[in-house]
């Protein structure tokens, strides 16, 4: 992969906005997502029906780029984009980008499929059928597709989150990933009052959101606001978590 481009990352302050910036539209669509009527067949099988869905909207979406080198999108279903390998001739200096193996993917389905689907309980829809009808499948996959890549993107960011930090600590990080010491990296990454100020801002973009909803005239069930408030929460807790092992795991293979 001589031929790949060396890409440098942003320090640690723009890339907290950056990942500041995707909590709108996360909160979003998840805004959106939670107000549609939710049929639970359509999620059995390990959710294998909703994988095939993104299988063939990934499909279309590689052909344009969405996912080559550096875009830091990752597809949940079509096979992933090979390692960096470091050479004499090809190396990776502190701040450029080294692409490992690891895809928090397979955390985000399984946290989507057993935490999140269950709190998608409305029983309205905002598309009016004539036969009364609330199911709308492909709506609703449409919205977890969006939803899905949403949040993959912005725990993938952790890539190069870890890329900035080894940037800052070489000496620091290089000892414990000789030794493979993921609990060690674990420590040296995590910054609990960040984690606090990201989920803080989450809960006040969800009131913002439920807010600007019913002022606006969408129709809601009562227990919308303090529904997407608790969903909201659970989500921004375990996207800070697959973040985090995400930053871990690319450390683990920094030196590769
Ligand atoms: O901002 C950081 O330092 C990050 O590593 C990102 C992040 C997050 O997901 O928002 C993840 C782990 C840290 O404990 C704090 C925040």
């Amino acid at each position: 992969h001589v031929d790949r481009p060396t890409l440098t990352v942003p320090g640690l302050v723009q890339i907290r906005d950056i990942l500041a910036q995707l909590e709108a539209p996360i909160i979003s669509t998840l805004t959106e997502r939670i107000n549609l009527a939710t049929d639970p067949t359509l999620y059995s099988n390990n959710g294998k029906g909703l994988l095939r869905f993104l299988e063939q909207h990934e499909v279309i979406s590689a052909a344009s780029g969405r996912y080559d080198y550096g875009k830091l999108e990752y597809p949940f279903t079509l096979p992933p984009v090979a390692p960096d390998v470091s050479t004499s001739r090809n190396a990776f200096p502190p701040s450029r980008f080294h692409q490992d193996s690891f895809s928090g993917n397979e955390n985000i389905t399984a946290f989507y499929l057993n935490t999140l689907v269950p709190l998608f309980t409305s029983k309205s829809s905002f598309y009016y059928h004539l036969d009364n009808s609330t199911i709308n499948h492909d709506a609703v996959l449409n919205l977890d597709a969006t939803l899905l890549a949403l949040l993959s993107h912005r725990a993938h960011i952790g890539k190069i989150v870890a890329e900035t930090k080894y940037a800052s600590n070489v000496t620091g990080f290089t000892d414990l990933i000789k030794a493979q010491d993921a609990a060690g990296i674990r420590v040296l990454v995590t910054n609990t009052t960040q984690e606090s100020g990201v989920l803080s801002q989450a809960s006040t973009a969800a009131a913002a959101f439920s807010d600007a909803w019913s002022k606006s005239g969408a129709l809601v069930p009562g227990s919308f606001a303090s529904n997407l408030q608790n969903a909201t929460a659970k989500l921004f807790r375990e996207l800070i978590d697959i973040t985090t092992e995400i930053e871990v795991q690319y450390l683990l293979q920094r030196l590769r």
